[in-house]
């Protein structure tokens, strides 16, 4: 098996530039980073791409935050690097709702990431592996390194920063850090804290990986390719896969078939262990394992009232125009966390529902009415 850890991204090319292509992968460097947990990341770089064109005074760029395993080639064909078209590609290109012929859309890949940004299986300052020596980061901490992307394309305020799920802790980040460089503001699917239930999900996800023999402390990223904690990361993502997905719609797909000719009685699989193992096996091809640990914890850190006075004070000072919307289906993220969202950040109303059988997945799913919360927050 491909050690999902030596799979290189497409190369990041230093500084955008100008007439950029769309979708060319670049990176901003960034300096010392002050860590909430203490201690310093001495240096890093956030890959980022980009599609449409920057405006003459900076005010058409819109800042788009992945979730957990997603990158940042949200929109074009698959090709070179790129196994599948870009996960938002329905939303972001000329005429969609995120329209490139007005808008300057900017992805980048989160700290801690595996596709190009600095995380566990970067290089050091010495040219070491970081493995399991990459220290704690918390969603802030990533947000506060994007900054950089911001500073180097010359974008003093973004028109709006959107994100489903984990890119939705880190777009509340950036209003609630950066209240003055966010004029809109989307979140979909993502709470103001992660909740105990959320961090119980993780808990069995980062046992499975750091529990296989291949984790080495987080320091296998150098064993040869295959030696890596696989089967530990492919029991994390079937854990998180049945979270991302519906009862119903589980039910509904799947029922009790067994896969093909398989006999469940005889020790064959149900289709939906099928399922769940194709997953697995996708993730672990394409993601890396100490990624994966390192951003599940940075989202069980996930509060934006620690140290400000608590959520309700936190989210008070938020000035961006906002749109904060749920999946009906969500098991994993509830309604009713949207609802506190909503009603904690001043002038953003009622959360939206976006109806839908499947689930937490839906904002990745359902690209008709995500499109209409788009456009009702960019018109
Ligand atoms: C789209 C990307 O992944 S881009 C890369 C960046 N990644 C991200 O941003 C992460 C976000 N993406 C994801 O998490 C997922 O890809 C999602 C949520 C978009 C997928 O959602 P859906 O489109 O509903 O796909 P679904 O969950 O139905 O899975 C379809 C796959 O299951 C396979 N499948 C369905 N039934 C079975 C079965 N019984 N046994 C084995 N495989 C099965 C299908 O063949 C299909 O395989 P493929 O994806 O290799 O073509
Ligand atoms: N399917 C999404 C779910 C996490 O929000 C992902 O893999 O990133």
């Amino acid at each position: 098996m491909t050690d999902a850890s030596t799979v290189d991204p497409p190369p990041a090319t230093g500084a955008w530039r100008e007439g950029d292509p769309p979708g060319r992968r670049r990176w901003a460097a960034g300096g010392r980073l002050r860590l909430d947990a203490g201690g310093t990341l001495p240096e890093y770089r956030i890959a980022y791409e980009t599609w449409g064109r920057l405006n003459s005074d900076a005010s058409n760029a819109v800042l788009i935050e992945h979730a957990l395993t997603g990158d940042s080639h949200a929109a074009g064909e698959a090709g070179p690097g790129h196994p599948t078209p870009g996960w938002w590609d329905g939303l972001i290109g000329p005429g969609r709702a995120l329209d490139t012929d007005e808008l300057f859309v900017v992805v980048p890949n989160v700290l801690g990431g595996c596709q190009g940004s600095t995380g566990p299986s970067s290089a050091d300052p010495d040219g070491r592996t970081w493995g399991g020596r990459f220290p704690r980061i918390t969603i802030r901490d990533q947000v506060r390194a994007e900054a950089v992307v911001a500073d180097e394309l010359g974008v003093s305020r973004w028109a709006a920063v959107l994100g489903g799920s984990m890119g939705g802790m880190r777009a509340l980040e950036w209003a609630v850090t950066f209240p003055a460089r966010v004029a809109g503001l989307l979140v979909l699917a993502a709470p103001a804290a992660s909740s105990a239930d959320q961090i119980a999900w993780a808990a069995p996800q980062l046992h499975a990986i750091t529990s296989d023999p291949g984790w080495r402390g987080g320091d296998y990223h150098d064993a040869p390719p295959g030696a890596g904690p696989h089967r530990g990361l492919g029991v994390a993502r079937r854990i998180a896969h049945v979270t991302y997905r519906s009862s119903l719609e589980l039910d509904q797909r799947f029922g009790r078939q067994p896969q093909g000719a398989e006999n469940p009685l005889d020790g064959g699989r149900y289709a939906i262990e099928s399922y769940l193992d194709h997953h697995a096996d996708k993730l672990v091809r394409r993601f890396d394992a100490a990624s994966y640990v390192l951003l599940t914890e940075s989202m069980n850190t996930h509060d934006v009232g620690r140290d400000r006075g608590g959520v309700g004070a936190a989210l008070a000072g938020v000035t961006a125009r906002s749109i904060i919307a749920g999946v009906d289906s969500d098991r994993l993220y509830p309604m009713r966390q949207a609802h506190e969202l909503a009603a904690g950040i001043p002038g953003a109303g009622e959360a939206a529902e976006i109806s839908s059988p499947y689930g937490h997945d839906s904002f990745l799913i359902e690209t008709a009415q995500v499109a209409a919360l788009v456009k009702a927050l960019l018109h």
